[in-house]
């Protein structure tokens, strides 16, 4: 894999840059030449129809699955030359999660913090905090194992921020979040924002990446179809609107389905 350095004539840093990234799960190819380049201290959305490649992107830009070719730069430094520097440097909440299981959430942080290499002064204050601000308080000195999903979701971002990174990646956040803990991921996230650091999520609701994002990325079939400000791309219209659109959504012709629906078993046993 090849490491360019970023232009020095470019006017803002990308904090991520991806170019012609490429990974095949047998003859399919998942990602297929995907290039972004992702601003410094903006809060960017990650969106795509199911199977478009976004979780197989995340996992590669996050020193997680191997490229089969193309290269990834966080702040400059090649994720696959040099993973230790950049995952310093990264926080990541992944879909579907693997944690310890058998640990509290609190146990869960402090050991998190203490492989992060924080003081264990630090570690303590700061998993606190996160426990507060998170509304896991209550259930700190419960087993992971017994956490809800939201509890999970949550519990996963302390994980991912205790160290302070430079670039949060989310891979769909809010999934399985009821509304109430979705509002304080929210909350979390943009204070976290607001200080200059970048988040970089993938989700399937518009409404939530117009409310968060300015800066989206719309990837389709493994590669990206459009990028930019968030109003550039909606060009005018929803979000929503402008998504289907970009992606080219077949009108049902009304011929598929037609025995479905009015309670008449039909002739077929
Ligand atoms: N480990 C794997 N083995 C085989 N195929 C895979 C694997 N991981 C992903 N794929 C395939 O690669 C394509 C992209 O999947 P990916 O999970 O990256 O999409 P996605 O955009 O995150 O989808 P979703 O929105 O449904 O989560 C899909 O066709 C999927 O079936």
């Amino acid at each position: 894999m090849q490491a360019s350095a970023p232009s020095p004539s470019e006017p803002a840093p990308s904090a991520v840059s991806i170019q012609e990234l490429w990974k095949h799960f047998g003859s399919q190819a998942a990602v297929a030449g995907l290039s972004l380049e992702l601003p410094a201290g903006a809060f960017i959305g990650l969106v795509g129809p199911n199977g478009a490649g976004k979780t197989t992107t995340l996992s590669m830009v996050t020193g997680l699955l191997r490229p089969d070719q193309g290269t990834v730069l966080v702040h400059g430094t090649d994720v696959w030359a040099d993973p230790v520097t950049v995952k310093a440097r990264i926080g990541i909440l992944p879909e579907g999660l693997r944690m310890f299981e058998r640990l509290s959430g609190r146990e869960l942080l402090q050991y998190t913090g203490r492989l992060r290499g924080l003081p264990a002064t630090e570690v303590d204050r700061r998993t606190e905090e996160l426990l507060a601000v998170l509304d896991l308080a209550r259930d700190a000195d419960k087993l992971v194992a017994d956490y809800s999903t939201g509890m999970r979701k949550k519990v996963g971002l302390a994980a991912a921020l205790l160290h302070n990174p430079d670039v949060l990646f989310l891979d769909e956040p809010f999934e399985g979040v009821d509304p109430v803990s979705a509002q304080t991921i929210r909350g979390v996230l943009k204070r976290y924002a607001a200080a200059g650091s970048t988040v970089v999520f993938s989700s399937h609701v518009m409404e939530l990446v117009e409310q968060l994002c300015d800066w989206v990325a719309v990837v389709n079939a493994g590669r990206v179809i459009a990028q930019g400000p968030l109003d550039s791309v909606r060009g005018g219209r929803s979000l929503h609107e402008a998504f289907l659109e970009l992606i080219g959504v077949r009108e049902d012709d009304g011929q598929a389905l037609g025995w479905l629906g009015g309670g008449h078993s039909g002739s077929a046993r």
